[in-house]
């Protein structure tokens, strides 16, 4: 079953065409890295397949999708696990959060505000909140920036638990990532303004 199509897209923003004719089958299992210099339109890319951005051409056809991007979506003045659940109110997963929390090494810190996490503690919320969502798409903008060593390692097995349950992966990275078998989308440099 795939996941995301992607049928010649072509991606418009802010005067540039930051790619063209892109296509790309993530079936259930599947992953793939997007990479490319700053401004390639990688962050684009991950927002035109969340729904976020219209496609200048083509099709984009995907499954519900969870984005994890800069921002980790919590509300900053909650306890962190009544943060993420609020999110498990709107997906009906509140039976999830507990192994969310364990997953990303977070179940003592359920009880502190997010905006009293560190950085690195805020981006493993972040993924938290993506563990425990329902959908079978992850579109993940950076994931392992702010990341120790160790929680590089469980993102990449909390990945990877995802993929062996039949959901997929789009992923932009700087860092490297254990990612077996992920095929890799290399943006180029966008140059060319439209009139
Ligand atoms: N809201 C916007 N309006 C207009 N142009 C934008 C907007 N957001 C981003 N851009 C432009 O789109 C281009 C691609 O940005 P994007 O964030 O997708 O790049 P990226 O490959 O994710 O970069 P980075 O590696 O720095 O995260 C950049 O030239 C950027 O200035």
């Amino acid at each position: 079953m795939n996941l995301l199509t992607l049928d010649t897209v072509t991606c418009l923003r802010g005067g540039r065409r930051l790619f063209e004719a892109l296509d790309l089958v993530l079936e259930a299992g599947g992953a793939a890295v997007v990479t490319g210099p700053n401004g390639a339109g990688k962050s684009s890319l991950l927002r035109l397949v969340a729904g976020l951005l219209r496609a200048e051409a083509g099709t984009v056809r995907a499954a519900p999708a969870a984005l994890l991007d800069e921002r980790s979506a919590l509300d900053p003045d909650r306890r962190l696990a009544d943060a993420l659940g609020f999110w498990a109110r709107v997906d009906g997963t509140h039976d999830r959060i507990a192994a969310a929390l364990a997953m990303l090494d977070l179940t003592a810190l359920a009880d502190v505000p997010v905006r009293l996490l560190s950085t690195g503690q805020r981006r493993r919320a972040g993924l938290a909140r993506i563990a425990a969502s329902p959908a079978p798409l992850w579109l993940l903008d950076e994931p392992a920036n702010g990341l120790d060593t160790a929680a590089v390692v469980r993102l990449a097995a909390m990945i990877a638990a995802h993929r062996a349950g039949g959901g997929a992966a789009l992923i932009a990275t700087h860092l490297p990532l254990d990612l077996p078998g992920a095929r890799t989308i290399a943006l180029e440099p966008a140059l060319e303004a439209t009139a």
